[in-house]
């Protein structure tokens, strides 16, 4: 079975459908793109055949193009990996342009066949691009449909027309969102924006009759039209080039110029504009190819689409153990954590039982969901019978008995071992040994926990992060006694609710917050040194992080790390290192800052809670000292914090596969997503530039820089991460 195949019907309408055998969602190859185009050559010569709808087998459209496509011509291509991409892409746009002419005459515009897309759901990146270049796209109305162009979001654009045909359909300003956000709509949203042309409640029957009474004037493009002129304006004209201003410093203040698709999509669309449609295209493959040369953006695709995919699919899987898809989980603890992970689990279709102490705590935990549920009714994300379906799945209680049946329990307590202790106890005296007991602590040792299980092989760390209906990373902690059904129960749960999973040995604060905690030490650190605040938080954003470590501390609160910093000094003794750190953070614990939740930390904030600027407070206390370090030390210091922590992770064996460890950290913490994860950034600057960095760090700031032994080898035997570490199924 081909990934398109086409009917030719009575009526002269010829219906070619995408539907990629043996997947849920339609993605493009190198080899599907010839189908396609093969098909489209015929309906185009066949006499018989007056019009054409492209559409799916399946309730989507298509989820894009397989990156691993763009992988492999790399790597085919020797020598000439960019000649080979340029030419591929340039293959692409003559496909698209030939269904765009639909067999017109070029000088009449004359005489060509109406090519309609039907979209029955999501449509993205060139699953939009190939409807974009069709001639009208109907959608169904389909509230789960997402139709976008998320390509910006893995480090490419969207590099198969659909830059140059927005750009010039909508303008650069309407289009921006849509291109450098990878802002992605529901039918009527993406009609409403111009991004498709019509939503019906039968789109193929729309489309048909479209196709059949279509006359020559419907097939033209705007572009391909005499006098067009591109909606805001080209850049030639005075608005059009005040918004390519715009967008430039748009660009420039989101991305702090660490994103090369990001500019190379503006280059795209800058010059694009000046020139006819066709050169157009070529420009846009011209910056395409460049971006997919760009280290960048192959190390944001490896981590994001290929790794991250691979983790989801259940790379790290132990072999052998049969499926252990949840049925039925038991959330013990109904606050802040018990209640998200109820709700993500009820979406994912499971049973739930919340359990709290009192009835009034565990009604309060399903009441989030609740209110999750109705907003989503309220935004025409779900019917009302749907929200009810999931609701009902949640059972609020406090009788331990009700968990019996449950073949997964996650505690979410109070991080308290000795209240860990007495439910871990309470749930094996009412469960079986089929049951997996997972616990969500962040800070406490799973294998210590685990001593309180009737059977420590049962027993396991599942670390969610907060928001839990937000976040998409979930850490898998294996204590030491942890067995391998226990492993693959995590990750079959996690997998349900569609999240990505990274399975990591137990440690102190696993890998997530191990690798974010010295970097938020570091920024507060320099407070305590006089380096000025705002030069600590944009040196952060202009290598990438989402969030300066002052700001992320606010977020998290100042109180919770005071907590970690007791509870760190108290385990560590004389060996801390955090001194510095602890009179900054108790200071502002005793003044009552304790970030966001309070109205005040390192950043003030209005009375509705939004941020305002830096505190004139924290100023005074900690007053900048006239000489300020260069930026980039300050950069390097924040950066090195983190990334130094991951290969200690990698050394110790706490993290077992450096994929997990790139994808982790940028969906766990936000690490900087540009460089592909921390290991993938040592690999793009190299080990023994790395080496030399920690080597002056230390000299400079102390033994936290010590270059890790692991590194100081892979420099010496010019080594990459994933060249010594290489996982399987990495090669894109
Ligand atoms: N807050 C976070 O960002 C975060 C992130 C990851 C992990 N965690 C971990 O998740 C756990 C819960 O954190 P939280 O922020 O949801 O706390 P929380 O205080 O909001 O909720 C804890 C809940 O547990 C209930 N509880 C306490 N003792 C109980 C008992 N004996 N039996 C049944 N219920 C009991 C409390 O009534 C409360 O509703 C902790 O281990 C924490 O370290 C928290």
């Amino acid at each position: 079975m081909s990934d398109f195949t086409m009917e030719k019907g009575a009526d002269g309408v010829a219906v070619i459908t995408w539907d990629v055998p043996g997947k849920s969602m339609n993605v493009m190859t190198r080899e599907s793109m010839v189908v396609l185009n093969g098909l489209v050559d015929d309906a185009l010569a066949d006499e018989a055949v007056k019009g054409i709808i492209i559409t799916s087998g399946k309730d989507s459209f298509a989820g894009g193009m397989d990156l691993n496509t763009l992988g492999s011509i790399r790597a085919e291509a020797g020598d000439e990996p960019a000649q080979a991409l340029f030419d591929f892409t340039m293959n692409g746009h003559h496909m698209l342009r030939k269904i765009e002419r639909a067999g017109m005459d070029p000088k009449t515009l004359k005489g060509g066949k109406p090519i309609a897309a039907v979209l029955p759901g999501t449509a993205l990146g060139i699953g939009l691009e190939v409807p974009l270049a069709c001639h009208r796209i109907f959608a169904a109305d389909n509230p789960k449909a997402k139709i976008g162009l998320p390509e910006i979001l893995v480090g490419i654009f969207p590099g198969a027309g659909g830059t140059t045909r927005l750009v010039r359909k909508m303008g650069a300003m309407a289009a921006s969102p849509f291109l450098l956000e990878g802002k992605l709509s529901d039918p009527h949203k993406a009609k409403a924006a111009g991004l498709i042309d019509e939503v019906s409640d039968d789109p193929m029957a729309a489309a048909r009759d479209w196709v059949l009474n279509a006359k020559d004037a419907d097939l033209v493009k705007p572009w391909d039209q005499k006098g067009y002129k591109m909606p805001g304006g080209a850049p030639y004209h005075p608005a059009g080039f005040m918004t390519f201003v715009g967008a430039s410093a748009m660009v420039n203040g989101k991305t702090k110029g660490v994103y090369p698709a990001a500019k190379a999509l503006l280059s795209a669309v800058y010059e694009g504009a000046m020139v006819p449609f066709d050169t157009a295209l070529q420009i846009e493959a011209r910056w395409f190819t460049n971006v997919l040369m760009n280290p960048s953006s192959s190390a944001m695709i490896r981590s994001l689409f290929i790794n991250k995919e691979a983790l989801e699919k259940g790379a790290v899987r132990p072999d052998g153990v049969a499926d252990q898809k949840v049925q039925k989980v038991g959330v013990l603890g109904a606050g802040m954590m018990g209640a998200g992970i109820a709700l993500v689990s009820a979406q994912a279709g499971i049973d739930v039982v919340l359990l709290d102490r009192d009835q009034a705590a565990a009604d309060k935990g399903k009441a989030y969901s609740e209110a999750h549920f109705a907003k989503g009714v309220s935004r025409k994300k779900i019917t009302e019978e749907q929200a009810a379906q999931m609701l009902g799945r949640i059972e609020a209680t406090t009788d331990y008995a009700a968990l019996k049946g449950c073949d997964l329990i996650i505690e979410a307590v109070f991080e308290d071992p000795k209240i860990k202790a007495e439910v871990t106890k309470a749930v094996d005296a009412v469960t079986d040994d089929t049951c997996i007991f997972a616990t969500n602590t962040s800070t406490l040792p799973i294998t210590e926990l685990a001593k309180a299980s009737k059977d420590a092989d049962r027993f396991i760390g599942i670390h969610f992060f907060s928001p839990v209906e937000k976040m998409l990373l979930v850490e898998i902690i294996k204590g030491k006694e942890t067995g391998d059904r226990a492993v693959a129960k995590a990750l079959d749960y996690v997998r349900q609710i569609r999240k990505t999973p990274i399975v990591v040995n137990d440690a102190r604060f696993f890998y997530a917050n191990r690798c974010i905690i010295p970097y938020i030490n570091e920024g507060i650190r320099m407070v305590a040194e006089g380096v000025s605040p705002a030069l600590i938080e944009n040196a952060a954003k202009m290598v990438g992080m989402p969030l300066g470590p002052l700001q992320l501390v606010d977020e998290t609160s100042v109180d919770l790390g005071a907590k970690i910093a007791r509870a760190t000094k108290a385990a560590m003794g004389d060996a801390y290192p955090d001194g510095a750190v602890d009179e900054v953070i108790f200071w502002m614990e005793a003044q009552g800052r304790l970030g966001r939740k309070t109205k005040a930390g390192f950043y003030d904030y209005d009375d509705k809670g939004k941020r305002q600027g830096l505190s004139d407070a924290v100023k005074a206390q900690y007053p900048a000292a006239e000489d300020q370090p260069d930026l980039h030390e300050v950069q390097n210091r924040l950066l090195f914090a983190q990334v130094l922590e991951a290969v200690r992770a990698l050394e110790e064996g706490v993290l077992m596969d450096i994929r997990e460890g790139d994808v982790g950290a940028i969906l766990g913490w936000g690490f900087a997503p540009w460089s592909g994860g921390p290991l993938s950034w040592l690999d793009m600057v190299g080990a023994a530039w790395a080496a030399e960095q920690c080597d002056a760090l230390e000299a400079k700031f102390g033994a936290r820089f010590a270059c890790p032994k692991l590194l100081r080898e892979m420099a010496q035997k010019d080594q990459t991460f994933y060249g010594r570490f290489a996982p399987q199924a990495t090669a894109a």
